[in-house]
């Protein structure tokens, strides 16, 4: 478990910037979520605090330690993609130890590690079995036990359940939520939904054309959102022009709202 600093972080890809001056504090065991339209730079934000993608500004560091350069094996980052990205020839316990084989683990250790991630996603009995002798929300839950079984400074997820049928997405998402409190391990999640993202994230960073438009909770982006755009993109929003005048908002047509979110119609002269 760690926290995580990321001040500046900057993409460009030839004269076009995914990403622009990107900076956040994540709080150790904070499930945080990266929101925002398709191409506004969620995932190469992710994939850079994995280190598969080299900024060219910016800093990022993990517990204190400045991991900004370092190879993404040497982050202890667990990650989980939306693909599932599960070697296919190997065993289902076998593709959980792969990495803690990877890090030379003794044998008991692996044992003991990869039998404590599957009970924990309740995949327990399927050790032998291979991926695609699984449902997809099986092997989703397999790549999840996979990430964790490392125990992982952060856990990454890039769209961990958007290949999942409704109502599978529904179930592997809240799992997904309870792991994370059980464990408290600091999570990002990148999605573009909205209501996955407010369901189960403590905070929610919105994100629109490589930069941060806002950052909060759910709640604080549905009811003071920071502007039109995060209005429009989290809520059901209506429009209306007007002025605000003291605590009252005077609509073009007429009516008035109070603080308090009544409407006054003005009585007719
Ligand atoms: N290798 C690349 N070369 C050039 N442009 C890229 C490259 N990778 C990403 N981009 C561009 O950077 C922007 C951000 O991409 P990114 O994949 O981070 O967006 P995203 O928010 O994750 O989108 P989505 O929700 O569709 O996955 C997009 O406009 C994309 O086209």
């Amino acid at each position: 478990m760690a926290n995580v600093e990321i001040a500046g972080l900057t993409k460009t890809y030839g004269t076009f910037r995914a990403v622009t001056d990107f900076g956040l504090s994540v709080r150790d065991g904070e499930f945080l979520i990266f929101l925002g339209p398709s191409g506004c730079g969620k995932t190469t934000t992710l994939r850079m605090l994995a280190g598969f993608i080299e900024p060219d500004g910016g800093q990022v560091t993990l517990g204190g330690r400045d991991i900004t350069h370092a190879p993404p094996h040497r982050r202890n980052i667990g990650l989980v993609f939306q693909n599932y990205a599960l070697f296919p020839h190997l065993s289902i316990f076998e593709n959980v130890a792969f990495g803690l084989r990877r890090r030379k683990q003794p044998e008991a250790e692996i044992r003991k590690r990869v039998t404590d991630a599957l009970e924990l996603v309740e995949l327990g009995h399927l050790g032998d079995r291979l991926p695609k002798q699984l449902s997809g929300g099986q092997q989703q839950r397999v790549a999840i036990a996979r990430a964790i079984a490392i125990r992982p400074d952060i856990l990454l997820l890039d769209e961990p359940l958007s290949n999942l049928d409704a109502r599978l997405r529904l179930q592997v998402r809240d799992e997904l939520r309870n792991l994370q409190k059980t464990l408290g391990i600091t999570t990002i999640m990148v999605t573009h939904d909205q209501e996955e993202a407010m369901s189960v994230g403590d905070r929610l960073v919105l994100m629109r054309a490589g930069m941060i438009e806002q950052v909060g909770t759910a709640q604080e982006l549905y009811y003071q959102p920071a502007n039109r755009f995060v209005a429009d993109f989290i809520g059901r929003t209506n429009f209306l022009s007007g002025a605000a005048i003291g605590n009252m908002f005077r609509s073009a047509g007429g009516c008035r709202c109070a603080a308090d979110g009544i409407w006054v119609r003005p009585p007719r002269s």
